[in-house]
């Protein structure tokens, strides 16, 4: 049983060179040795970016990450109680298509805080926006006919998010390219649908009394299904880790540095994590964290209320349509061989848990990693969707 410590505080890679040096300069070859272990020793680490090193060519829009009262005052505008209002009607789910660049429709769904996106019964007190990176992942649900340009912000931020992952599988970790779709969204081209699962979302969390915080977390503890994640967070925090090790949740602390580089956080997801491991011993390689989000805390002038809420931008990296965890097993004797330990900790796997409410019996961690290793990962995911009820 893998019992690593992962307490804070956890490493920080500045990666800029990873968008401009090639594989056989010596500073990135640092940069990967870092990110490596980070990933090894803790499944998780801040990347830093400075967009001022860049061509802007490099990473596009990145400046749009670089202040984070601009990023704010941006998302405010699409949580705005007017825009809300007049976009999804007062319902609490609701997808609104928007005219993008390219002056075609793309839609983002809204969920408001009655909408549970966990496992857990209660409410979650956050709203959030989301968007896929394929035109048409949202394309088949019912929408109103309203447009919005003011969401056409979300694919730009879906890019840049969308680089950085890219750039930290193929110039930093190297990892063969069936982990992350490289190619841009053409379903609109060839009238196809979901091409890539990728998607961005965008929460803004209630801002709660002091004692009401332990008893209404803004995400239950969990650990994200697919290859990696890349999170914004204000400066508010919030985002914690657990080390099973010491049985500790630890805060992911903030670099607050006026320094006008990009900051964000990195996690391993489950889909990568199961295939860098060693299956049929008991050790985990890359762990794929288990994360939890403290709401922030009220202040007590309540004219200040908006400004007490805590922002995050989250974006989801999926492995290309069509690989299974054991296409990608980097492990051989797991790739080949049926048998599985019962020493590996399948438990820690959001992916292979039945996260619906329903009360049936469901099968063991293990039993539902074994019938979903040779499975398309896309095809979990999909019902991983409805287990959630998205
Ligand atoms: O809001 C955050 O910082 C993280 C949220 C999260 O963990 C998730 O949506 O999977
Ligand atoms: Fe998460």
């Amino acid at each position: 049983m893998c019992l690593r410590c992962c307490c804070d505080p956890y490493p920080s890679v500045d990666i800029t060179c990873a968008f401009t040096k090639d594989s056989a300069d010596e500073q990135l070859k640092r940069v990967q040795a870092q990110a490596v272990e980070a990933c090894q020793n803790f499944g998780c680490f801040h990347v830093t970016i400075d967009p001022s090193k860049l061509e802007p060519s490099k990473l596009e829009n990145a400046q749009l990450l670089q202040d984070e009262s601009k990023v704010k005052q941006a998302m405010e505008q699409i949580f705005d109680k007017d825009f809300l209002d007049s976009h999804t009607g007062g319902e609490q789910i609701k997808v609104v298509p928007f005219l993008n660049r390219h002056k075609t429709m793309s839609y983002a769904k809204y969920r408001g805080r009655a909408a549970e996106s966990g496992s857990s019964s209660n409410t979650e007190p956050k709203q959030s926006w989301e968007i896929f990176r394929c035109k048409n992942g949202l394309s088949g649900e019912s929408f109103s006919e309203t447009d919005s340009g003011d969401l056409s912000l979300l694919e730009k931020y879906t890019k840049i998010f969308h680089q950085v992952s890219l750039s930290l599988f193929q110039n930093v970790f190297q990892l063969p390219n069936m982990f992350i779709e490289e190619k841009d969204c053409t379903c609109g081209k060839y009238d196809c649908s979901l091409c890539t699962m990728d998607l961005l979302r965008v929460f803004r969390y209630d801002a709660l009394e002091r004692e009401e915080i332990m008893n209404s977390l803004g995400s239950s503890p969990h650990t994200d299904w697919g290859s990696l994640t890349v999170v914004w967070q204000d400066s508010k925090g919030g985002l914690q880790i657990y080390c099973h090790k010491h049985e500790k949740w630890n805060n992911v602390n903030l670099n607050l540095d006026n320094d006008k580089k990009v900051k964000l956080f990195i996690h391993v997801g489950d889909f990568t994590s199961l295939a860098l491991s060693d299956i049929n011993s008991s050790s985990i390689n890359w762990p794929s964290p288990l994360h939890r989000v403290l709401c922030p805390t009220r202040s007590d002038e309540l004219t200040k209320d908006n400004g007490d809420t805590r922002l995050s931008l989250v974006y989801f990296s999926y492995p290309k349509r069509g690989i299974s965890i054991q296409d990608a097993s980097q492990s051989k004797m797991a790739a080949e061989s049926m048998a599985t330990s019962n020493d590996f900790p399948f438990d820690r796997y959001m992916v292979l848990h039945n996260q619906s409410n329903n009360e049936k019996v469901s099968p063991s961690a293990k039993e539902t990693y074994e019938r979903m290793k040779s499975i398309p990962f896309d095809k979990v995911i999909e019902e991983k969707w409805k287990q959630v009820q998205r």
